[in-house]
């Protein structure tokens, strides 16, 4: 059995049964477009363990974001297998939750509908919906914006209803697409000791691509460095970073300055495969 843990959360309310192993075996993207076959992905096999935080980073068009939506279910694949606590994924379900950088938020709802939306699809009666989308809007700092419409937020808040609004119905795995890409460094430097803060509350396994390798590092307990296309698993670090400490204190202690370079170094080989580094 896959499950770590059973307990009661104290932010969330919900009794989590702590799940979500990825699986992935073989696994291979041909996109088919009739005039042309384009290999993505090629024999790509990983494991990502229940409650993990892996960063993907790979040179532009090796496949992470085809990768992500593979495992989300909104793409088949040619070959392979992706399996959830075992069972192979068929199509999106409501044990993945996807935070996209462009948030996709539907425009025509507040916070409180967009928030709420998941929870309708999961059947869950209004006055529930209304109490657990509340819980996660206060957790991410949108209290007295439930009434407002996504043209009425900036790039930060509408990234924090797009996570509220995929924690709420409670996926077991996250997967995020460069979710933090389009903000300032304040704001994604913001967002992401939220996002920390919330993984270690929640202990949800998390896959998230990025194209930077200090967010990578920062973030995650393990980082898979891609080939250049076709992307398949060139290199994982395993990331060991005293979490009790300040990020200032992270960000210049020697474990994190010299798996930047290693992860920066590898990175490099497949964008630069000429420069012999
Ligand atoms: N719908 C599609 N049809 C055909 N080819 C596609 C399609 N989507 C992606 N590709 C191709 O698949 C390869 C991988 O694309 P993908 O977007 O997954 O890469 P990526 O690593 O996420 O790129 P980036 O870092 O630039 O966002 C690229 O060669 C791309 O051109």
């Amino acid at each position: 059995m896959n499950i770590r843990a059973k307990r009661k959360n104290s932010t969330t309310g919900y009794t989590n049964m702590i799940e979500g192993k990825v699986t992935i075996s073989g696994l291979e993207k041909v996109y088919d477009t009739g005039d042309e076959r384009t290999k993505a992905i090629d024999d790509l096999s990983l494991e990502v363990p229940s409650g993990e935080f892996l960063s993907v980073v790979g040179p532009s068009g090796c496949g992470k974001s085809t990768l992500l939506y593979l495992i989300a279910g909104f793409l088949d694949e040619s070959d392979g297998t992706i399996a959830v606590d075992g069972n192979a994924i068929n199509g999106p379900g409501t044990d993945r939750g996807v935070v996209f950088q462009d948030y996709a938020l539907f425009p025509w709802r507040t916070v409180m509908g967009n928030v709420t939306y998941g929870l309708e699809q999961k059947g869950i009666d209004k006055e529930e919906r209304q109490t657990t989308a509340q819980r996660f809007i206060n957790m991410m700092d949108l209290d007295g914006f439930e009434d407002k419409y996504p043209k009425e937020l900036s790039g930060g808040m509408k990234q924090r209803v797009s996570l509220a609004r995929t924690l709420a119905y409670d996926p077991k795995i996250l997967l995020m697409d460069e979710p933090f890409g389009a903000l300032d460094q304040p704001l994604r430097e913001s967002l992401q000791e939220h996002l920390l803060d919330i993984w270690r509350d929640v202990e949800k396994t998390v896959i998230f691509i990025t194209h930077d390798v200090e967010e990578a590092v920062y973030l995650s307990e393990q980082v898979m460095v891609m080939t250049r296309h076709p992307g398949t698993k060139k290199e994982i670090f395993d990331i060991d970073l005293d979490r009790s400490e300040s990020r200032e204190d992270v960000i210049l202690s020697e474990e994190y300055t010299d798996m930047r370079k290693q992860v920066w170094q590898s990175l490099r080989e497949e964008t630069n495969p000429n420069t012999g580094n």
